[in-house]
């Protein structure tokens, strides 16, 4: 029997465990552990949390869909793994890779267990749309790209010649099997997060990844050039809450792209920019650590209680941190115009926004937040230079004229003119000129505090 845990690949196909498990032509157990860690402080009832616990839910109504059993349990993943093991003919155990640093531990002792129980253990890579290894190779290097821009030419000549195409068998030809009801009572969810689950049950029965990737391909992808960085239209695809959760795999969105008669480049290139941030958190040694190798000393956290509820008296910032707050979403261009604001004009350690948008993001990724936090605050591979600071009123004017995502979101500002309504308000938190000069100076001196 093979026990499979799932992590962040809530889908029922082009699983690559799947395909081994039906191959073995093994019995498999599967279950999806809510480990105490991840749900510490109420986070589910946070957007990030609460997008999760949706996913799971819909993950529990595709298996019941096709009559097969998911367990869903509470607890230490090893501490689980030793009572199964006791109970069931458990000879292997397979899970899709992780990479963050907690994971990264979790599932070293995940396999110290496992061999300790003589059991095989099989961690399989899943969430690139290229697979690292064979890229690498295929590439001749050893050492991870550091520019985007010739990550992206081979990334892309390796995808038209070595395409992994998505996995053939679904769960639908897999023999999932009973867990012992000593065991489903021993490692019960709580009650909280029991409640939760069926409170989101109906509206994960109403969500559809691919449905939502379909209508971008029909109605948005031809335009994504002009449209993505045109925020108050929201034109982008809007598939990352789902992408990072595992309901979709980026193989199947690949796959169904190449289908089109114009694969849509532009799009391609975003969702280059998220294999390049997952090649990093694998390959750079620092990704997770830059906090450690800059001196931040010199900046502080007087200004982010204003900025994180939306209080600094610049229009476009105060909108998008409200509609943040309310809604789990911010678009792209308004996330590196809100990061590059609080950690250049305000002056304050990434880690502070980074954490913020850890709990507030529907689509909250480990590697794909610390990477556009990175970008923002000019550490890491191809930032952002660190004199660059974008103007947040000047984004607001190229990027909407007419002001309507603010009149949307500070309805304060509802009937201010076209061209007043993206000036600050006269008692500002910040002087955007004066605080711009000021970051570039404590930036260069950041840059020159490395240490090697
Ligand atoms: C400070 C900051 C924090 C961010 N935090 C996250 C996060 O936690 N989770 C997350 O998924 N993305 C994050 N991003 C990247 C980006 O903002 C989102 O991926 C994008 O807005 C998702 O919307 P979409 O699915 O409509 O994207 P589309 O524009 O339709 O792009 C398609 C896909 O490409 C990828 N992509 C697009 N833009 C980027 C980018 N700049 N960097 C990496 N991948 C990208 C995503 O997987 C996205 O779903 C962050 C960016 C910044 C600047």
């Amino acid at each position: 029997m093979i026990l499979f845990i799932h992590r962040k690949d809530l889908r029922t196909s082009d699983l690559p465990a799947f395909d081994a498990i039906a191959s073995a032509q093994e019995d498999s157990l599967h279950v999806l552990i809510l480990e105490p860690f991840l749900l510490r402080n109420k986070r589910y009832l946070e957007h990030s949390g609460q997008n999760f616990l949706q996913h799971v839910a819909r993950l529990q109504q595709e298996y019941a869909k096709q009559g097969k059993l998911l367990h869903l349990l509470y607890g230490e993943p090893e501490a689980i793994l030793q009572r199964l093991a006791g109970v069931h003919p458990i000879q292997e155990v397979s899970i899709h890779a992780d990479y963050t640093p907690y994971a990264l531990t979790r599932d070293r002792l995940l396999q110290d267990t496992a061999y300790a129980l003589n059991l095989r253990f099989h961690a399989r890579h899943d969430s690139m749309l290229c697979d690292l290894e064979a890229f690498m190779d295929w590439c001749g290097r050893s050492e991870p790209f550091k520019v985007f821009t010739p990550f992206y030419r081979r990334w892309r000549a390796f995808l038209a010649q070595r395409f992994r195409p998505p996995y053939a068998a679904g769960l639908s030809s897999l023999r999932t099997v009973a867990l012992h009801p000593q065991l489903a009572d021993a490692f019960q969810l709580p009650e909280a997060i029991a409640r939760e689950l069926t409170a989101l049950a109906p509206a994960a029965e109403q969500m559809n990844p691919d449905h939502v990737f379909e209508n971008f391909l029909h109605a948005d992808l031809n335009d994504y050039k002009v449209n993505r960085d045109h925020y108050a239209q929201e034109r982008t695809s809007r598939i990352s809450r789902h992408l990072n959760t595992g309901a979709i795999s980026a193989r199947t969105l690949y796959s169904r792209l190449t289908e089109e008669e114009d694969i849509g480049e532009d799009w391609l290139r975003q969702l280059a920019w998220r294999d390049f941030y997952l090649g990093q958190a694998r390959l750079d040694r620092d990704f997770f650590n830059y906090e450690n190798v800059y001196d931040l000393s010199a900046l502080g956290t007087q200004h982010f209680e204003a900025w994180a509820q939306g209080r600094t008296g610049i229009p476009v910032i105060d909108a998008a941190m409200r509609q943040l707050n309310a809604t789990g979403w911010m678009p792209n261009r308004l996330r590196m115009i809100t990061a590059m604001f609080l950690t250049k004009n305000l002056g304050c350690p990434f880690i502070y926004g980074e954490r913020y948008f850890r709990l507030k993001l529907s689509d909250y990724d480990n590697a794909q937040n610390r990477g556009g936090w990175l970008w923002s605050s000019s550490l890491g591979f191809d930032a952002s230079p660190y004199f660059r600071v974008m103007n947040p009123v000047t984004q607001s004017q190229t990027h909407d004229p007419s002001g309507s995502y603010i009149r949307t979101w500070l309805p304060e500002r509802a009937d201010w003119s076209d061209k007043d309504i993206h000036l600050p308000d006269e008692d500002a938190i910040v002087d955007l000129k004066r605080s711009r000069a000021y970051a570039i100076e404590v930036y260069k001196e950041i840059m020159q505090s490395r240490q090697s």
